[in-house]
């Protein structure tokens, strides 16, 4: 932003610069302009100064040759010896009067040369000038002057080869007009036009020159550097007016520098006077602005916020003292009203602080109690979904346990192994009949001591949720495993009865013919002598039997091998992985647990307790075959033992 110091001075220097410098634009043209008037004057000056001097010359000239030619000594001295010697003093005379006289010759009457200043009488005597003058003889007569030019290098010794030539007859008498004279001799004076030039001289610049031609010529073309004027010379005596073309040729070279020399001097003097101006306007400026600065200082000085010393004589108008005085009556009332408002800002800064530190509080109060809430609300809704997942799951499990109609004994660890992957989907339990070779066993039996089937599942690996719900699951199949074993068990000898043993027969085929089992082997097992018992000694004796047959027999198995009671006083076993020689092995065993053995009757009465067993194995067998030749093996092994009893009671 420009400051109003500087637009000042802008103004003053513009103000006073610019009037100057239009004055001096002008009077450079206007003195321009008059340097040419002049220089068209000076060119007239000149050629009407040479034109004047060589008039004046030319005229005193033939004065002189007029005046020395009636001469009485000298036109004595022409043919008389004792005058003779006057003629040379006096044409000397003659040269000195005139400055401009090239060659001066004196010709008796009969045309001979005699004296010369600065000629050559041998070659005038020879020359054309000589007959051209003497040919105006008619006119000397008449005591008339005579003029003509020249062009003879010769006859003028130390001087132009061209001028003018004046002749005039010397006569001892006074002129009467159309008298006739009888010349006792000849003056003649040539003027060359060299010295004519040399007088002009004066009139001329550098460069410049001027040259004459004898008589008026006409045929001059225009040359705007040659400046032509016609002198004639009229005077009485003459024959005819001489007339005479002066042509000066000019140089505007030179004028022209004359002119721009003095166009530099004013451009010079216009410099100087606008730095002279210049240097007033600064100076007033400078005088102009000092109170401005100094309302500046006490500006700047009331901006920093300190009050200046105030002096009211640095300000020359009456106007500043009146702002600076305003401004300080008035910055001191700003100071006083400043002073009252930082009062009131400090008690408004210290309240807002307080208020800035509440709404920190309780800011801080809030984003707690907003993490409080969120985190009881995250935990809620965690609560809420594990709930809710539990609640998924105990449906999931009451759907499970609800969905047992129709569902085949054999296919029951299917059933409950997907149930288990839908519960438990992370933990891998599984579920089997057959005991599982693992640490983690499990083993479901019934309120009755039976094995009803083997969960693999490391319990401690269960959260807390899924322990309650793997026990309420494991309550729930408990019962349904039990009420299944309870239709597959003999109630008496508490083995698995006929039903089981066709569906497990069944399925054992089933399996082997899919492959899952090498070979199956079947026993039959016929308790020796119970009808007898019954008979004699109660059903009691017999019951007793069976079951402790069973015992026997279970004691001989491993825990592939399930032993069923398919009748009264007959068993089965199914024996998978079986072949030939394993049954082999497992009838000895069978036939090594019975001896010895028997049932107590009374206190001195004892009972043997002997079962025949028959067996086969698909390995020697079909499977179709396998009862059949089981049963018609127990039946041969049993003959067997009735023959050696018998044998042993005869
Ligand atoms: N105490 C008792 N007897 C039974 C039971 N079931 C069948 N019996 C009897 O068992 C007897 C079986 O007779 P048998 O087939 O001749 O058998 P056995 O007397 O052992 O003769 P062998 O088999 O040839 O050795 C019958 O008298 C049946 O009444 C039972 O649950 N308890």
């Amino acid at each position: 932003m420009m400051s109003l110091r500087n637009i000042l001075t802008l103004i003053v220097v513009l103000g006073s610069l610019l009037p100057a410098y239009w004055m001096g634009i002008s009077m450079i043209e206007k003195h321009q302009h008059d340097l040419l008037v002049e220089k068209e004057l000076k060119l007239a000056n000149s050629t009407k100064g040479i034109r004047d001097t060589v008039e004046k010359e030319l005229l005193f000239n033939a004065n002189l040759t007029q005046w020395y030619s009636k001469d009485r000594l000298m036109v004595q001295g022409m043919h008389n010896v004792l005058y003779s010697s006057v003629v040379r003093p006096k044409i000397e005379d003659f040269d000195e009067l005139s400055s401009s006289i090239s060659a001066a010759y004196i010709i008796d009457r009969d045309w001979q040369p005699m004296y010369e200043i600065n000629g050559s009488m041998y070659h005038l005597e020879k020359s054309k000038l000589l007959a051209t003058v003497r040919g105006a003889q008619d006119l000397y007569e008449k005591g008339l002057t005579f003029h003509t030019s020249y062009n003879d290098e010769n006859l003028v010794l130390d001087g132009g080869p061209s001028g003018i030539v004046f002749v005039s007859p010397l006569l001892p008498y006074t002129l009467v007009p159309e008298a006739y004279y009888e010349p006792q001799g000849y003056i003649m004076v040539l003027v060359s036009y060299e010295d004519l030039a040399k007088l002009s001289r004066p009139f001329l610049y550098q460069q410049e020159s001027v040259s004459f031609q004898y008589g008026k010529l006409n045929k001059l073309g225009y040359n705007a550097n040659r400046f032509v004027t016609y002198l004639t010379l009229n005077k009485e005596g003459f024959a005819s007016p001489v007339e005479l073309t002066i042509i000066h040729r000019i140089s505007d070279v030179e004028r022209n520098k004359e002119l721009a020399q003095s166009k530099e001097q004013m451009i010079r003097i216009i410099i100087v006077a606008l730095c002279v101006t210049l240097i007033l306007a600064i100076l007033v400026t400078r005088w102009l602005i000092q109170p401005i600065k100094e309302i500046e200082k006490v500006v700047r000085s009331f901006r920093r916020q300190i009050r200046p010393e105030i002096n009211p004589h640095k300000y020359q108008f009456s106007e500043f003292k009146q702002l600076v005085s305003l401004i300080d009556s008035l910055w001191q009332r700003v100071t006083k009203q400043m002073d009252q408002l930082e009062i009131r800002n400090t008690a408004l800064r210290e309240a807002n602080q307080q208020v800035q530190d509440t709404n920190l509080q309780l800011a801080d109060f809030n984003q707690r109690l907003e993490n409080t809430v969120a985190e009881q609300t995250a935990e809620l809704r965690a609560s809420l979904a594990r709930e809710e997942q539990y609640q998924s799951r105990l449906m999931t499990l009451i759907h499970f346990s609800a969905a047992h109609t129709g569902v085949s004994y054999h296919d029951i660890p299917n059933v409950i192994n997907s149930g288990l992957e839908t519960l438990f989907p992370n933990y891998g339990i599984r579920f089997g009949f057959a005991k599982p070779d693992s640490q983690t066993v499990i083993t479901l039996t019934s309120s009755e001591g039976n094995e009803l089937g083997y969960f693999d599942c490391d319990v401690l690996a269960l959260s807390c949720d899924d322990t309650i719900l793997f026990e309420l699951l494991k309550k729930l199949l408990h019962a349904w495993l039990e009420l299944e074993d309870f239709a597959r068990r003999d109630k008496l000898s508490t083995c698995l009865n006929r039903t089981a043993f066709d569906s497990d027969f069944e399925h054992a085929k089933a399996e082997m013919q899919n492959k899952s089992s090498d070979f199956l082997a079947v026993l039959i097992v016929d308790i020796n002598g119970l009808k007898t018992l019954n008979d004699n000694y109660g059903h009691d004796r017999g019951d007793t039997l069976i079951v402790k047959s069973a015992q026997l027999i279970r004691s001989a198995l491993s825990d592939r091998q399930y032993l069923y009671r398919i009748g009264g006083d007959e068993f089965a076993i199914v024996a998978r992985e079986c072949n030939q020689a394993q049954l082999r092995q497992l009838m000895a065993d069978l036939a090594r647990v019975q001896n010895g053995q028997w049932i107590d009757l009374n206190d001195d009465e004892q009972y043997p307790l002997t079962f025949s067993v028959g067996g086969a194995s698909s390995e020697t067998e079909s499977l179709s075959q396998l009862i059949s030749m089981a049963d018609s093996d127990m039946y041969r092994n049993k003959r067997k033992y009735y023959d050696i009893s018998d044998a042993a009671i005869l």
